[in-house]
């Protein structure tokens, strides 16, 4: 395999990475979780991150996000160093995640999980005023609704939705605050195989139309090498290779960290 774990390199010669971690590393009570992670981002990229079941690829997205502290090494967005940021200001950067489990109100309507999002994205001194000026949050709100495909189930509550309709609440959510570099932490967890390819193309579109740069963890291998530029292999914490799909496929060692798993 050319690029194995790359230290931090950009994969476009000459493009400056929008997000670097060198040596990223996350313990518990002396326990490594995350262990001396390094690589490179490119903008408009979309990197795929695979590896068995506690693996640390939640973990690493937590890292990244800002939800768990590092505890060693070094994580820049755009060039700027934003380790010790918290998430808020790692939102405000332009960085926005998903979760793994659902993140929903069930006694909220969809159009109110959007309206409360953009709200909450426009910032605490700028949003009562905003609020108030008419057309503002609709027109936001609706464009975000007919492009994750759920404006006919605007006034609908959340507990009323299929798990797909609810993993795409969740993107509504977060495209409602405009994020640059977007994280989605197994989008298809739950979804029904009927759901798959709609939800699948509406990542795409997110990616390709409107070129966000996407990291994502997902277990679907059809799903994710219909995606993803790169795949990101993570194995007990460290990141085991990095590299074009086709590529780490075929790479023996990360075959030997998923025997017995199919890749
Ligand atoms: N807050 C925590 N305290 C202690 N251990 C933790 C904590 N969070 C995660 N871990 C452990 O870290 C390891 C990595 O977990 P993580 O959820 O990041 O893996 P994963 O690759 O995302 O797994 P999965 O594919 O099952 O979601 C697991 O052994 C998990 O039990």
């Amino acid at each position: 395999m050319s690029t194995r774990a790359p230290e931090g390199g950009s994969s476009a010669a000459g493009t400056a990475p929008v997000l670097r971690a060198t040596g990223l590393g996350w313990s518990v009570r002396g326990v490594p979780i995350v262990e001396d992670v390094s690589f490179a981002v490119t903008e408009g990229e979309f990197i795929a991150f695979i590896g068995p079941n506690g693996a640390g690829k939640t973990s690493l997205f937590n890292l990244i996000s800002g939800l768990c502290p590092a505890s060693h090494g070094r994580l820049e967005l755009d060039g700027a160093d934003i380790t010790a940021e918290p998430v808020h200001a790692r939102a405000r950067r332009g960085l926005g995640r998903t979760f793994q489990t659902s993140s929903l109100w069930p006694g909220m309507t969809v159009a109110d999980h959007v309206r409360l999002a953009a709200q909450a994205a426009a910032g605490p001194r700028a949003s009562y005023r905003l609020w108030r000026r008419a057309g503002r949050y609709p027109e936001q709100v609706a464009e975000t609704l007919e492009r994750t495909e759920l404006a006919h189930r605007a006034d609908t509550l959340a507990s009323a939705l299929s798990h797909g309709e609810k993993r795409k609440l969740e993107l509504a959510v977060l495209l409602v605050s405009d994020p640059r570099l977007i994280l989605l932490d197994e989008p298809m967890a739950g979804v029904s195989a009927e759901e798959v390819p709609a939800l699948t193309a509406l990542i795409r579109s997110v990616h390709r139309d409107l070129g966000r740069t996407v990291l994502m963890v997902e277990h679907h291998m059809d799903v994710l090498l219909d995606l993803a530029d790169r795949l990101a292999v993570m194995h007990h914490g460290t990141l085991l290779a990095l590299d074009a799909p086709d590529a780490v496929m075929a790479d023996a060692t990360v075959q030997q960290a998923y025997l017995g798993e199919a890749l």
